[in-house]
Protein backbone atom coordinates (compact mmCIF):
# COMPACT_ATOMS: atom_id res chain seq x y z
CA UNK A 1 0.00 0.00 0.00
CA UNK A 2 1.50 3.38 -1.00
CA UNK A 3 2.21 5.79 1.89
CA UNK A 4 -1.00 7.82 2.82
CA UNK A 5 -3.39 5.10 1.81
CA UNK A 6 -5.64 3.41 3.89
CA UNK A 7 -7.36 0.65 3.31
CA UNK A 8 -10.89 -0.45 4.00
CA UNK A 9 -10.49 -2.50 7.10
CA UNK A 10 -8.29 0.99 8.59
CA UNK A 11 -10.99 2.58 7.78
CA UNK A 12 -13.62 0.21 9.60
CA UNK A 13 -11.37 0.16 12.29
CA UNK A 14 -11.76 4.33 12.71
CA UNK A 15 -15.49 4.26 12.33
CA UNK A 16 -15.88 1.71 14.97
CA UNK A 17 -13.43 2.64 17.50
CA UNK A 18 -13.49 6.30 17.08
CA UNK A 19 -9.72 6.67 16.56
CA UNK A 20 -6.88 4.76 14.86
CA UNK A 21 -3.62 4.47 14.73
CA UNK A 22 -1.16 4.31 11.65
CA UNK A 23 2.54 3.24 12.45
CA UNK A 24 5.20 4.96 10.98
CA UNK A 25 2.71 7.60 8.51
CA UNK A 26 5.55 10.30 9.18
CA UNK A 27 9.36 9.20 8.08
CA UNK A 28 12.56 9.79 9.90
CA UNK A 29 13.18 12.73 7.81
CA UNK A 30 9.85 14.42 8.36
CA UNK A 31 9.87 13.54 11.90
CA UNK A 32 13.49 14.98 12.58
CA UNK A 33 12.28 18.68 10.29
CA UNK A 34 9.30 18.72 12.64
CA UNK A 35 10.79 18.18 16.08
CA UNK A 36 13.92 20.35 14.93
CA UNK A 37 11.56 23.62 14.39
CA UNK A 38 9.61 22.55 17.00
CA UNK A 39 12.89 23.19 19.60
CA UNK A 40 14.00 26.56 17.19
CA UNK A 41 10.70 27.76 17.81
CA UNK A 42 11.03 27.46 21.62
CA UNK A 43 14.44 29.04 21.52
CA UNK A 44 12.75 32.26 19.50
CA UNK A 45 10.47 33.07 22.21
CA UNK A 46 11.60 36.25 23.93
CA UNK A 47 10.39 36.30 26.88
CA UNK A 48 11.11 40.31 27.48
CA UNK A 49 8.24 40.54 25.56
CA UNK A 50 5.92 37.84 25.98
CA UNK A 51 3.19 37.82 27.78
CA UNK A 52 3.78 34.68 30.01
CA UNK A 53 0.40 33.55 29.07
CA UNK A 54 0.02 29.82 30.79
CA UNK A 55 -1.54 27.33 29.14
CA UNK A 56 -4.03 24.90 31.67
CA UNK A 57 -6.35 22.81 30.98
CA UNK A 58 -6.13 21.34 34.58
CA UNK A 59 -9.50 23.07 35.12
CA UNK A 60 -11.55 22.88 31.79
CA UNK A 61 -14.27 25.46 32.92
CA UNK A 62 -11.39 27.96 33.75
CA UNK A 63 -9.07 28.07 30.56
CA UNK A 64 -6.98 30.67 29.84
CA UNK A 65 -9.44 33.16 27.87
CA UNK A 66 -6.98 35.88 27.41
CA UNK A 67 -6.07 37.78 24.45
CA UNK A 68 -3.28 36.20 23.46
CA UNK A 69 -4.97 33.06 23.44
CA UNK A 70 -8.02 33.94 21.24
CA UNK A 71 -5.19 35.94 18.52
CA UNK A 72 -3.45 32.44 18.58
CA UNK A 73 -6.18 31.53 15.98
CA UNK A 74 -4.32 32.92 13.61
CA UNK A 75 -0.47 33.14 15.01
CA UNK A 76 2.22 31.30 15.94
CA UNK A 77 1.73 31.33 19.69
CA UNK A 78 4.00 29.94 23.11
CA UNK A 79 2.13 29.40 26.28
CA UNK A 80 3.96 28.00 29.29
CA UNK A 81 3.71 25.13 31.46
CA UNK A 82 1.70 26.83 34.55
CA UNK A 83 4.96 25.40 36.67
CA UNK A 84 7.36 26.40 34.79
CA UNK A 85 6.25 29.87 36.05
CA UNK A 86 7.84 31.16 39.56
CA UNK A 87 5.00 32.03 42.08
CA UNK A 88 6.38 34.89 43.15
CA UNK A 89 7.16 36.37 39.93
CA UNK A 90 5.21 35.08 36.75
CA UNK A 91 7.69 36.76 34.58
CA UNK A 92 10.85 34.39 35.85
CA UNK A 93 11.07 30.60 34.91
CA UNK A 94 11.82 28.09 37.27
CA UNK A 95 13.14 25.60 34.54
CA UNK A 96 15.06 25.76 31.39
CA UNK A 97 12.95 27.74 28.40
CA UNK A 98 13.35 24.73 26.24
CA UNK A 99 11.56 23.20 29.09
CA UNK A 100 9.15 25.25 30.06
CA UNK A 101 6.33 25.52 27.38
CA UNK A 102 3.24 23.78 27.04
CA UNK A 103 2.57 24.19 23.66
CA UNK A 104 2.64 26.35 20.81
CA UNK A 105 0.02 27.33 17.72
CA UNK A 106 -2.31 27.50 16.78
CA UNK A 107 -1.64 28.31 12.99
CA UNK A 108 1.08 26.21 12.35
CA UNK A 109 0.67 24.84 9.23
CA UNK A 110 -0.31 28.19 7.35
CA UNK A 111 2.78 30.38 8.39
CA UNK A 112 5.67 27.96 9.26
CA UNK A 113 7.49 26.55 6.24
CA UNK A 114 7.87 23.55 7.78
CA UNK A 115 4.88 22.49 8.93
CA UNK A 116 2.94 23.75 6.14
CA UNK A 117 5.24 21.16 4.15
CA UNK A 118 4.19 17.88 5.93
CA UNK A 119 0.45 19.38 6.45
CA UNK A 120 -1.00 21.40 3.41
CA UNK A 121 1.88 20.20 0.66
CA UNK A 122 1.90 16.83 2.41
CA UNK A 123 0.18 14.48 -0.85
CA UNK A 124 0.16 11.36 1.73
CA UNK A 125 -2.02 13.48 3.96
CA UNK A 126 -4.06 14.34 1.10
CA UNK A 127 -4.57 10.78 0.24
CA UNK A 128 -5.40 9.82 3.74
CA UNK A 129 -7.96 12.25 4.04
CA UNK A 130 -9.92 11.49 0.60
CA UNK A 131 -9.01 7.38 1.30
CA UNK A 132 -11.19 8.41 5.23
CA UNK A 133 -13.40 9.73 3.34
CA UNK A 134 -15.13 11.55 6.09
CA UNK A 135 -14.96 15.51 4.86
CA UNK A 136 -15.94 16.00 1.33
CA UNK A 137 -13.83 19.58 1.68
CA UNK A 138 -11.15 18.75 4.31
CA UNK A 139 -10.47 22.08 6.39
CA UNK A 140 -7.44 22.40 8.28
CA UNK A 141 -7.44 24.16 11.92
CA UNK A 142 -5.71 24.21 15.51
CA UNK A 143 -2.35 23.37 14.02
CA UNK A 144 0.14 22.92 17.71
CA UNK A 145 2.97 21.16 18.93
CA UNK A 146 2.19 19.94 22.52
CA UNK A 147 5.13 19.32 24.11
CA UNK A 148 4.36 17.24 27.56
CA UNK A 149 7.77 18.33 29.21
CA UNK A 150 9.43 16.24 31.69
CA UNK A 151 7.62 16.28 34.96
CA UNK A 152 6.07 19.15 34.57
CA UNK A 153 3.69 18.05 31.19
CA UNK A 154 0.05 18.66 33.03
CA UNK A 155 -2.19 15.81 31.94
CA UNK A 156 -4.93 16.84 29.32
CA UNK A 157 -8.18 15.72 31.19
CA UNK A 158 -11.24 13.69 29.13
CA UNK A 159 -12.85 15.31 26.46
CA UNK A 160 -14.05 14.84 23.01
CA UNK A 161 -12.81 17.40 20.33
CA UNK A 162 -15.71 18.50 18.55
CA UNK A 163 -16.53 19.96 22.02
CA UNK A 164 -13.51 22.53 20.92
CA UNK A 165 -14.34 22.81 17.11
CA UNK A 166 -18.14 22.68 17.12
CA UNK A 167 -19.75 22.89 13.79
CA UNK A 168 -23.20 21.97 12.98
CA UNK A 169 -23.75 19.29 12.52
CA UNK A 170 -19.93 17.99 14.35
CA UNK A 171 -17.29 17.14 11.98
CA UNK A 172 -14.03 17.50 13.68
CA UNK A 173 -11.20 14.50 13.16
CA UNK A 174 -8.22 15.13 14.84
CA UNK A 175 -4.71 14.29 13.56
CA UNK A 176 -2.01 13.31 15.76
CA UNK A 177 1.58 12.76 15.13
CA UNK A 178 3.94 11.53 17.70
CA UNK A 179 7.50 13.29 17.31
CA UNK A 180 9.09 10.91 19.90
CA UNK A 181 8.17 8.01 21.70
CA UNK A 182 5.05 8.26 23.72
CA UNK A 183 5.16 5.69 27.03
CA UNK A 184 2.58 5.02 30.05
CA UNK A 185 5.39 7.20 31.55
CA UNK A 186 5.80 9.97 29.40
CA UNK A 187 1.84 10.80 28.98
CA UNK A 188 0.50 8.49 25.57
CA UNK A 189 -2.70 9.13 24.87
CA UNK A 190 -5.93 7.16 26.45
CA UNK A 191 -8.91 5.86 24.62
CA UNK A 192 -12.33 4.78 25.34
CA UNK A 193 -13.16 3.00 22.00
CA UNK A 194 -16.94 3.49 20.41
CA UNK A 195 -17.61 6.70 22.95
CA UNK A 196 -17.91 8.22 19.54
CA UNK A 197 -21.05 6.91 19.02
CA UNK A 198 -22.62 7.49 21.95
CA UNK A 199 -23.89 11.39 23.09
CA UNK A 200 -20.44 12.66 24.16
CA UNK A 201 -20.91 16.29 22.39
CA UNK A 202 -22.98 17.94 25.04
CA UNK A 203 -21.31 21.46 25.47
CA UNK A 204 -18.78 23.36 23.81
CA UNK A 205 -16.56 25.47 24.35
CA UNK A 206 -16.38 29.41 23.47
CA UNK A 207 -15.69 32.94 23.29
CA UNK A 208 -17.45 34.56 26.16
CA UNK A 209 -19.27 37.88 25.66
CA UNK A 210 -16.76 39.39 28.50
CA UNK A 211 -13.79 38.47 26.11
CA UNK A 212 -13.10 35.25 27.99
CA UNK A 213 -13.82 31.47 27.47
CA UNK A 214 -15.73 28.88 28.76
CA UNK A 215 -18.42 26.14 27.92
CA UNK A 216 -22.11 26.39 26.98
CA UNK A 217 -24.29 23.43 26.84
CA UNK A 218 -25.53 22.41 23.57
CA UNK A 219 -29.79 22.47 24.02
CA UNK A 220 -31.21 19.06 23.46
CA UNK A 221 -27.90 17.49 24.00
CA UNK A 222 -27.79 16.70 27.43
CA UNK A 223 -28.13 13.19 27.35
CA UNK A 224 -24.85 11.43 28.57
CA UNK A 225 -23.21 15.30 30.18
CA UNK A 226 -23.99 13.18 33.69
CA UNK A 227 -21.40 10.54 32.77
CA UNK A 228 -18.28 9.67 34.94
CA UNK A 229 -16.01 8.88 31.64
CA UNK A 230 -13.45 7.91 33.96
CA UNK A 231 -15.24 5.29 35.21
CA UNK A 232 -16.40 3.58 31.95
CA UNK A 233 -14.59 0.38 31.01
CA UNK A 234 -12.53 -0.31 28.12
CA UNK A 235 -10.05 2.74 28.57
CA UNK A 236 -7.25 1.73 25.98
CA UNK A 237 -3.80 3.39 25.99
CA UNK A 238 -2.23 3.49 23.29
CA UNK A 239 1.68 4.17 23.05
CA UNK A 240 3.36 5.40 20.01
CA UNK A 241 6.45 5.87 18.00
CA UNK A 242 8.26 8.91 16.99
CA UNK A 243 6.02 9.39 12.95
CA UNK A 244 3.18 7.15 14.18
CA UNK A 245 -0.21 9.35 13.42
CA UNK A 246 -3.38 8.75 15.63
CA UNK A 247 -6.75 9.99 13.96
CA UNK A 248 -9.20 11.12 16.33
CA UNK A 249 -13.02 11.32 15.96
CA UNK A 250 -13.93 14.65 17.30
CA UNK A 251 -16.95 12.50 19.32
CA UNK A 252 -14.42 9.93 21.20
CA UNK A 253 -13.38 10.47 24.50
CA UNK A 254 -9.62 10.69 25.13
CA UNK A 255 -7.29 11.99 27.72
CA UNK A 256 -2.92 11.85 28.62
CA UNK A 257 -2.00 11.94 31.99
CA UNK A 258 0.74 14.17 33.30
CA UNK A 259 3.83 13.36 32.11
CA UNK A 260 6.53 12.03 35.54
CA UNK A 261 9.32 11.17 33.49
CA UNK A 262 12.38 12.83 32.99
CA UNK A 263 11.47 12.37 28.96
CA UNK A 264 10.06 15.50 26.56
CA UNK A 265 6.94 13.91 25.01
CA UNK A 266 7.02 16.09 21.76
CA UNK A 267 3.80 15.56 19.38
CA UNK A 268 2.55 17.55 16.48
CA UNK A 269 -1.69 17.68 15.99
CA UNK A 270 -4.07 19.49 13.60
CA UNK A 271 -7.83 18.93 12.89
CA UNK A 272 -9.99 18.83 9.98
CA UNK A 273 -13.45 19.97 9.70
CA UNK A 274 -16.18 19.51 6.82
CA UNK A 275 -15.66 22.84 4.21
CA UNK A 276 -18.78 21.32 2.71
CA UNK A 277 -22.19 23.50 2.34
CA UNK A 278 -24.61 22.30 4.95
CA UNK A 279 -21.87 22.20 8.29
CA UNK A 280 -21.77 25.45 9.84
CA UNK A 281 -18.83 26.59 11.75
CA UNK A 282 -19.97 28.12 14.97
CA UNK A 283 -19.02 31.44 15.22
CA UNK A 284 -18.52 31.53 19.19
CA UNK A 285 -16.15 28.76 18.83
CA UNK A 286 -12.80 30.03 20.61
CA UNK A 287 -10.70 29.64 17.37
CA UNK A 288 -12.01 32.64 14.80
CA UNK A 289 -10.13 32.62 12.13
CA UNK A 290 -8.84 36.13 11.40
CA UNK A 291 -9.99 37.18 7.48
CA UNK A 292 -6.52 37.60 6.20
CA UNK A 293 -6.06 33.92 7.50
CA UNK A 294 -8.90 31.70 6.05
CA UNK A 295 -8.95 28.46 7.03
CA UNK A 296 -7.02 26.38 4.12
CA UNK A 297 -8.83 23.60 2.07
CA UNK A 298 -6.38 20.40 2.45
CA UNK A 299 -7.35 19.31 -1.14
CA UNK A 300 -7.43 22.57 -3.07
CA UNK A 301 -10.12 25.44 -3.53
CA UNK A 302 -12.85 23.14 -2.39
CA UNK A 303 -12.43 20.77 -5.50
CA UNK A 304 -12.61 17.28 -4.32
CA UNK A 305 -10.78 15.10 -6.72
O1 LIG B 1 -1.41 15.28 23.13
C1 LIG B 1 -2.20 15.19 24.07
O2 LIG B 1 -1.84 14.80 25.16
C2 LIG B 1 -3.65 15.55 23.89
C3 LIG B 1 -3.96 15.89 22.50
C4 LIG B 1 -5.41 15.97 22.18
O3 LIG B 1 -6.28 15.87 22.99
C5 LIG B 1 -5.77 16.15 20.76
O4 LIG B 1 -4.87 16.29 19.92
O5 LIG B 1 -6.97 16.17 20.47
FE1 LIG C 1 -8.21 16.11 22.04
Amino acid sequence: MAAGRLDPAQREAFLKNGYLVIPGFFNKDAVEAMLTRAKQLIEEVDLETHPMTAFTTAEQGRHIGDQYFLDSSSRISAFFEPSALDPANPKKLVVPKQQSINKIGHALCQLDPVFKEQTLANKGLQDLARDLAVHKDPLVLQSMIICKQPRIGGKVPIHNDSTFLYTNPPSAVGFWIALEPCTAENGALSFLPGSHKRKTITKRFVRLPDGGTGFLDIPGAQDEADTDWEKEPGWKQECCGAGDLVIIHGGVQHQSPHNLSDKTRFIYTFHMIEGAEGFEYDHQNWLQPSADLPLPHLLGHGQVA
